[in-house]
């Protein structure tokens, strides 16, 4: 059984149609990427997991009693309010000190735990929210575009730290992203969403879609020869389709 799953999933904020008839499935351990557009589902499809927002139509399943954890695209944070890093991980309660220790440890945020929270940058606010996903060692973890506002070796080295992080606890990655030239070599798989699942497959299969390439044009292709590698064989990416809803999304 696949940790969690979604089957014909069709979700409407109000009377807008968010997304439509999506499968999806993610396995113990895998790393998979959501790209596509604003607007084009990939928050929900996340806060759909987490139970957030319901669907009208189909079914999502998870393994018994698991555990996720969920960093959130944006978080508000009261300035005026004073709370330091340590006292803000100790929120969600049950939480011994040595694991708060850990967290922050594995989320490369070991030396904050005294720091405000307001005075945290963009990068340092990240990785504790990352500490803070990970506290109770989540078997699936779920990132909204935790990269956001960080220039590109800043994002890279996220993604570094997220694969260390599978590596030491095991646990699944489903993140939200704009980068997938960042991405692309820390991702398992990658699934292109429009309201609807487009493509998905190998990064590099996905990259060089027709789909994808619909939505997001070919203007990044230099930046993706950075990372990828010379094929000499071919991925089964199942990307045999071209159905955009967004054509103003596309270069
Ligand atoms: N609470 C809500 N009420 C009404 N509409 C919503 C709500 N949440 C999301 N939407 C709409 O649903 C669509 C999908 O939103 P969602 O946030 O999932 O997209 P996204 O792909 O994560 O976008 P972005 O890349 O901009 O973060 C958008 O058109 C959005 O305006």
């Amino acid at each position: 059984m696949s940790l969690m799953s979604m089957q014909g999933v069709s979700i409407r904020h109000g009377s807008f149609p968010a997304l439509s008839n999506v499968d999806f499935a993610i396995e113990q351990g895998e790393i998979v990427t959501v790209v596509g557009p604003n607007g084009s589902g990939k928050s929900t499809l996340l806060r759909a997991l987490i139970g957030a927002v319901k669907p009208y139509e189909g079914r999502i399943t998870r393994q018994d009693a698991m555990r996720i954890g969920y960093v959130p695209q944006k978080l508000h944070i009261d300035p005026t309010l004073p709370m330091q890093v340590a006292r803000f991980l100790a929120l969600p309660g049950r939480v011994s000190s040595e694991a708060r220790a850990t967290a922050l440890h594995r989320a490369g945020a070991a030396d904050l735990g005294a720091r405000p929270m307001a005075g945290l940058s963009g990068g340092q606010l990240q990785r504790v929210l990352l500490a803070r996903a990970i506290l109770h060692e989540p078997q699936l973890l779920l990132l909204d575009e935790p990269t956001q506002g960080l220039d590109q070796p800043g994002a890279a080295a996220f993604y570094r730290r997220i694969e260390d992080l599978r590596a030491e606890i095991g646990c699944a990655v489903l993140m939200v992203s704009h980068d997938l030239h960042v991405v692309m070599s820390a991702s398992d798989r990658v699934i292109c969403l429009n309201g609807h699942v487009c493509c998905e497959g190998h990064p590099e299969s996905v990259a060089s879609a027709p789909a994808y390439r619909a939505l997001f044009g070919s203007g990044t292709g230099g930046a993706l020869a950075l990372y990828r590698h010379e094929h000499d064989h071919e991925h089964d990416a199942g990307c045999d389709h071209d159905h955009a809803h967004n054509p103003e999304a596309a270069e």
